[in-house]
């Protein structure tokens, strides 16, 4: 007889400072992947919500209280000894001095810049999924016309923009293609990142970072498109995050959270639907969209969203 897979639920703290750092314990001596680094954290309890789980975790193993933290992302990962469903949080505030209370060593940690290794194997996409900024800025040349808008970017730019994506669905091909060539050399200037939207040979052929996939889009793939850095896309509903799943996205944006102008007369998701879709435990980061500002990233935060991505907000 074939026992089913047993999974099992493990809460993950990510501990992040102000400036982005963050923090990796060792794994102690005794236990699978000793001397491995891991976000601290362990496994759920009989009835034990994840979120519960966390807060007992991380008292015990280091001797804090968890005073803020928000769920971030789900990874199922499976080991030699165990399927592992790990709910990562981030947590962003906590009583206490970190203590070593199981032989554990600590380092803060800066992305792209560990100084500790091994890494425990299923956080791979976890690092790649903390270089993603708590804003996103959608172009708005159709809002502002392309002057008003090149300036107001210049300006973003200079504010420590640092991710846009370039959705003008109003060009044709050729003013598409001239607009990318004109934002991808303003941005490079200051180590910003540029993905095209749906255009995924214009973004190789012009070395984007990236490609933002529409749902309409993405829902034509079955694999994630070869050769660029990053691939998100646009999901309304589960279906449209099950299939961005499938293709191995790296961040989805969802929405719209709000009422807005970019979309009259489309029903709004409101917070609470917009948390029972990220509630669903998804791999990667989510993006709320729509009627949002910079000052709703930390809204979005409690209801289960990496950040906020802005249209007209980005630019005002
Ligand atoms: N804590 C933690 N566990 C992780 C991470 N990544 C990852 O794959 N895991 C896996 O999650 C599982 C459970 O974690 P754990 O060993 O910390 O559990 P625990 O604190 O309850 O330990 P215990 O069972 O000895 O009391 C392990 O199989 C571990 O390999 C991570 O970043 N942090
Ligand atoms: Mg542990």
């Amino acid at each position: 007889m074939s026992n089913p897979v047993r999974i099992v639920d493990v809460a993950v703290g990510i501990l992040v400072k102000p400036d982005g750092q963050f923090l990796l314990g060792s794994r102690p001596a005794g236990k699978p992947f000793a001397g491995f680094w891991e976000f601290p954290g362990g496994k759920l309890e009989a009835g034990e919500t994840a979120l519960a789980a966390l807060a007992r975790e991380l008292f015990e193993e280091m001797g804090i209280t968890v005073t803020a933290a928000h769920p971030w992302l789900t990874q199922t990962f499976t080991y030699p000894h165990a399927t592992v469903r790990l709910h990562f949080f981030c947590v962003t505030a906590w009583q206490g001095d970190i203590q070593s209370r199981e032989g554990q060593q600590f380092a803060w940690q800066a992305n792209r810049a560990l100084t500790v290794s091994p890494i425990l194997p299923a956080n791979g996409p976890i690092m790649r999924g903390l270089q993603l900024p708590a804003t996103l800025a959608l172009s708005a040349v159709a809002l502002l016309g392309p002057e008003t808008w090149l300036a107001r970017l210049e300006q973003a730019l200079a504010n420590g923009l640092r991710w846009l994506i370039l959705r003008e669905p109003q060009l044709d091909g050729t003013a598409y293609a001239a607009l990318a060539r004109e934002v991808l050399q303003r941005v490079r200037a200051h180590h910003a990142q540029v993905f095209l939207h749906d255009q995924i040979d214009l973004a190789r052929e012009l070395g984007a970072d990236g490609v933002h996939l529409s749902a309409r889009t993405a829902a034509t793939l079955n694999a994630r498109p070869r050769g660029l850095d990053w691939v998100g896309a646009s999901v309304h509903n589960a279906t449209e995050l099950a299939q961005a799943q499938r293709i191995g996205v790296d961040y989805a944006i969802a929405g719209h959270v709000k009422e807005t102008t970019s979309h009259p007369g489309a029903a709004p998701l409101g917070w609470t639907s917009f948390a029972a879709l990220t509630g669903q435990g998804w791999p990667f980061p989510l993006y709320a969209i729509g009627g949002l500002s910079p000052a709703d990233v930390a809204q979005a935060q409690t209801h289960g969203a990496h950040g906020v991505a802005l249209l007209s907000g980005a630019w005002q």
